[in-house]
């Protein structure tokens, strides 16, 4: 135990690991050491890019949502009993989930049928708020300024985008003035720690890290510590992705969420599930199993400009009210967005009845 806290030749004579260690409590449980901690600095700033912000309907134009609606309401105009069983079919086929979708739908037949609806348009105008009045409990920004520094852990299997979501919201956070810090707890991959220090030089943000196979408690234990002791706003923890079948390192999850805890109680203050948007139903298994191990806090649903059906955010809100707090809609470090509930469901409605 001792060992964890002896200073090491290559420190780099910050003192922050010896002024942490006093305000550790009696420990019953430390992280492991592998090698000691890396710290990127940050290089100086370039000139920032200037990207040009894409609508969220360039960006969701493209799901089997929006092309299904789009090619549903051309193809058939006329208000009847089955344009809503097209639509059952086509909410469904956009991973909307079935109980979802058919009780959207049933709810727009009894209206239909009580004449509520003049032609397709007035049924398509309810449909869009139906939509919208799902996905608005889940619309609940994340706000960091609660706790200094705010700690967010981020979640989620592999390849589901947590490292390039990590880099986004360094680039969002650095840009509205707070001091953020990331950890490259993704000891288990490979190419994850230089991923997120390319994320780091990129956005002027420095990567608290240790080699591959480090202990990833140990490597987020590090970067809280030194989030405290350079008063940083906020810290960013990747962690590897992992299965709920891989028992060792789903309880790796939890000995983190504990060791922070020892420097600060309530820590970590949000975790981030990051989903894939493009698995479809899966995405609820997935967020089912997380949530037994790690309370999940917040969902980042990414990759909703590719092939993503673009109906998962539904059935995710529907299914556990967790809020949403980003979505992915590219790759590039402006391509996350806060959720917002109108913006999400415009962008999948053919242009002519979104209100965007
Ligand atoms: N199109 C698109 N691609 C994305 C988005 N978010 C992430 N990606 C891509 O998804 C791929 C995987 O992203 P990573 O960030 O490496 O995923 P990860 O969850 O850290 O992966 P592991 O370390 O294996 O767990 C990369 O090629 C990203 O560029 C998004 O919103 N849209």
């Amino acid at each position: 135990m001792l060992k964890f806290w002896k200073k090491k030749p290559t420190d780099q004579g910050s003192g922050e690991n010896e002024e942490a260690a006093d305000q550790v409590p009696a420990q019953t449980e430390m992280p492991e050491r592998a090698s000691v901690p890396e710290v990127t600095p940050p290089p100086e700033p370039t000139v920032a890019e200037a990207p040009t912000k894409r609508s969220w309907r360039e960006r969701l134009s493209g799901s089997t949502f929006a092309r299904g609606l789009n090619s549903l309401f051309s193809r058939h105009p006329k208000l009847d009993d089955s344009l809503l069983d097209e639509l059952e079919t086509t909410l469904i086929t956009a991973d909307v989930g079935i109980e979802a979708s058919t009780s959207l739908v049933e709810n727009l037949r009894k209206r239909m049928h009580k004449r509520e609806f003049a032609d397709a348009g007035a049924l398509l105008q309810a449909l869009r708020q139906e939509l919208i009045t799902l996905l608005k409990p889940v619309q609940k920004p994340l706000d960091i300024n609660g706790h200094k520094p705010f700690v967010v852990l981020t979640v989620g299997i592999n390849g589901a985008g947590k490292t390039t979501t990590i880099g986004k919201l360094a680039r969002r956070w650095r840009d509205e003035h707070h001091q953020v810090l990331l950890a490259a707890g993704d000891t288990f991959r490979a190419a994850a720690v230089e991923q997120l220090k390319t994320w780091g030089e990129r956005n002027q943000v420095p990567v608290i890290s240790q080699g591959q196979d480090a202990d990833a408690a140990s490597v987020i234990f590090d970067a809280l510590q030194a989030a405290r002791s350079r008063n940083a706003d906020v810290l960013i923890a990747d962690t590897a992705g992992r299965l709920h079948t891989q028992g060792g390192l789903m309880d790796e999850l939890g000995k983190i969420a504990r060791v922070l805890k020892k420097l600060d109680a309530e820590a970590p203050h949000e975790v981030l599930m990051v989903i894939d948007g493009t698995v479809g139903q899966n995405a609820v298994n997935q967020v089912r199993q997380f949530r037994q191990i790690v309370g999940v806090t917040g969902l980042v649903v990414t990759k909703l400009d590719g092939t993503a059906k673009g109906g998962v955010v539904f059935a995710l809100a529907r299914e556990f009210g967790l809020p949403i707090r980003f979505v992915g809609l590219g790759e590039t470090a402006t391509d996350l967005r806060v959720f917002d509930a109108e913006a999400y469901v415009d962008g999948l409605l053919p242009a002519d009845f979104a209100r965007a």
